[in-house]
């Protein structure tokens, strides 16, 4: 082996040099070593440098992209509409993600008719025990039931006060004010049997032994939606109000785990609020973890596994949809029953206005190939943990530069992750707030000691007087009004629940003027400095419509961006 001559010279006094010079007996083949590492080195070296410099980039790219901050409560129809922003603008986009919603929408398929099963449960246990005892019929306990994820939670209606039927002294209030006595909700979508009627109790309900079959038929439901609960993880678990789940600090930023109850207040992103929270330092986390991320996790977990290692084997997205399509026919008779059907009227059970309802589409979703179709994915619910960035390359050519690529920012709305709102504040150029109007007389999943529109109310004051979002563009949806009509005309009476509304027509339209009228109001008395109202009816799950109208908000933006800019 030769060896390399070792020249000595002045550069060996360096220490620096010492250190780094090769030694002094390499051979050939050491040096050859050697000099491969070093390229590898610098490979790595510059391969990082040129992801710093990219991240660099994307950063300053992203400071000047336009960005979009959906805002409201929990439900309001946030995630819907950047839905329909993606199947308005980013059709290439929105196509490439749309099969990934399956396991959602088979999810939201199951819940419901597991729901049924649940009340269906009930109702037999009752007749059992009233057949047992007449004379004392067992009080009602749908302990299954209000163990299940809420659809919505009813209000009582308010007692009339003097002031009903009047407007005069609830100028700018909407619901109960916080200082009178907490409304008891009921658990879930569900009316206590006993509380519907004082007049003498109606027949009991006719099941035969095809009822009894049917829910053997559809047991395997149990397993498929707690396998893909596990998948979809916690954003397909709604928050309960009995048992509130804990905030993990990844979910809602500098607030500390175990402080629910501190959280369960309606702007907890205030400044001042925050601030006084917020230790020294302490980081807020701007993104959470997307469902998609353990879906795939979960997949990778399930391959990694040895085949028949575990009897207790969880399903895959195949195995879920097999069993989901050869009990579709159970659940296509168990929905079309009317027995079924008259169970779910006396418990004035509204599954069909509920989110992520499907179960008239058994026919076309429990099948082996089912491929979701965009209302599907429009209509299906999964909600939003932390705070997601989705980057929308608008596909049509729109002459403007800001009207390129946006950034919209999609919250989770319930009142225990709205502390992760603030952090985005600084930056947005426009927020898009989603009042949702026909939920007058429902209350707050996570909270229900709070009806549902004046939570909206409050939340929409504190977003107008913040002074953080005094230059925001702000655009607000009264959503919701395919089901606020659908309610009115099933009865339901606006006054109750609204005195302030007085004695208008118990109409949609009615209201929904009523509301845009109070809530423009609002706006105008706090807002730190004058703004533009921008209010719209919308039905966000009525995509054709609401494509029409985020063209014209993106028109509006994009014109009152550039008159700002030309401004300053
Ligand atoms: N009928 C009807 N349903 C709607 C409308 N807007 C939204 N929905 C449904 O309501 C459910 C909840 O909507 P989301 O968009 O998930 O609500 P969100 O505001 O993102 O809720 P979080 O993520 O929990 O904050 C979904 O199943 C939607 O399909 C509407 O205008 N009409
Ligand atoms: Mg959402």
């Amino acid at each position: 082996m030769a060896r390399m001559p070792f020249i000595k010279n002045f550069a060996d006094e360096d220490p620096l040099t010492r250190a780094m010079a090769p030694p002094p007996d390499e051979s050939q083949e050491e040096r050859n070593t050697r000099l491969r590492r070093e390229a590898d080195a610098q490979r790595i070296s510059d391969e990082i440098d040129e992801r710093i410099g990219q991240d660099r980039a994307a950063w300053r790219r992203n400071k000047s992209l336009f960005k979009l901050l959906l805002l409201g409560q929990s439900e309001s129809g946030k995630s819907t509409t950047l839905k329909n922003f993606q199947l308005a603008f980013a059709r290439r986009a929105w196509q490439a993600e749309r099969a990934s919603w399956r396991a959602v929408i088979q999810l939201n398929l199951i819940r419901s008719v597991n729901t049924v099963l649940d009340v269906f449960t009930d109702e037999l246990a009752r007749a059992d025990a009233a057949a047992r005892s007449p004379s004392s019929s067992p009080p009602f306990r749908p302990t299954s039931v209000a163990d299940r994820p809420a659809l919505f939670a009813l209000a009582q209606p308010l007692v009339p006060t003097d002031s009903a039927g009047s407007d005069h002294n609830h100028s700018s209030t909407l619901p109960r004010p916080r200082t009178q006595p907490v409304r008891r909700a009921h658990s879930a979508h569900v009316v206590p049997a006993a509380s519907q009627s004082k007049q003498s109790p109606p027949p009991p309900l006719p099941f035969a032994s095809k009822h009894s079959l049917l829910k053997l038929r559809l047991a395997p439901l149990r397993r498929v939606e707690a396998d893909l609960t596990r998948r979809l993880g916690a954003a397909s678990v709604d928050e309960q109000f009995d048992a509130p789940e804990a905030a993990t600090p990844s979910e809602i930023g500098s607030a500390s785990a175990g402080d629910s109850d501190d959280l369960m207040v309606a702007t907890p992103f205030d400044v001042a609020y925050a601030r006084a929270r917020r230790a020294p330092g302490e980081p807020f986390v701007r993104a959470h973890r997307s469902w998609r991320d353990s879906l795939g996790e979960h997949s990778r977990g399930r391959l990694g596994r040895r085949r028949g290692e575990s009897s207790d084997r969880e399903m895959d997205t195949d195995d879920a949809t097999e069993v989901i399509a050869s009990c579709a026919e159970a659940i296509a008779e168990l929905w079309a029953d009317e027995v079924v059907q008259e169970m779910l009227r006396r418990r004035k059970m509204r599954l069909d206005h509920g989110p992520g309802f499907f179960l008239n589409d058994v026919g076309r979703i429990a099948t082996r190939g089912y491929e979701p179709s965009d209302d599907d994915v429009v209509r299906a619910r999964l909600r939003t943990l932390g705070v997601q960035e989705h980057h929308l390359v608008f596909e049509t050519e729109t002459g403007s530069d800001i009207a390129k690529e946006w950034i919209i920012y999609d919250v989770g709305g319930s009142r225990t992750t709205r502390a992760a709102w603030l952090p985005y504040f600084d930056d947005a150029n426009a927020i898009l707030f989603l009042a949702p109007i026909s939920c007058f007389d429902e209350l707050l999943t996570e909270d229900h000691r709070v009806n549902r529109l004046e939570d909206s109310f409050v939340l929409w004051k504190a977003i107008v007087s913040s002074k953080l979002l005094a230059n925001c563009i702000l655009i607000l949806f009264l959503n919701k009004f395919d089901l606020l009509e659908r309610k009115l005309q099933s009865g339901v009476q606006v006054r109750k629940y609204l005195p302030s509304f007085g004695e208008r027509e118990n109409a949609a339209p009615v209201l929904a003027k009523y509301l845009h009228h109070k809530f423009r109001e609002q706006m105008k008395e706090l807002s730190p400095k004058p703004r533009q109202f921008y209010g719209y009816l919308t039905s966000a799950i009525n995509t054709r419509a609401t494509a029409a109208t985020l063209s014209s908000v993106r028109d509006g933006i994009i014109r009152q961006h550039l008159e700002k800019a030309d401004f300053v």
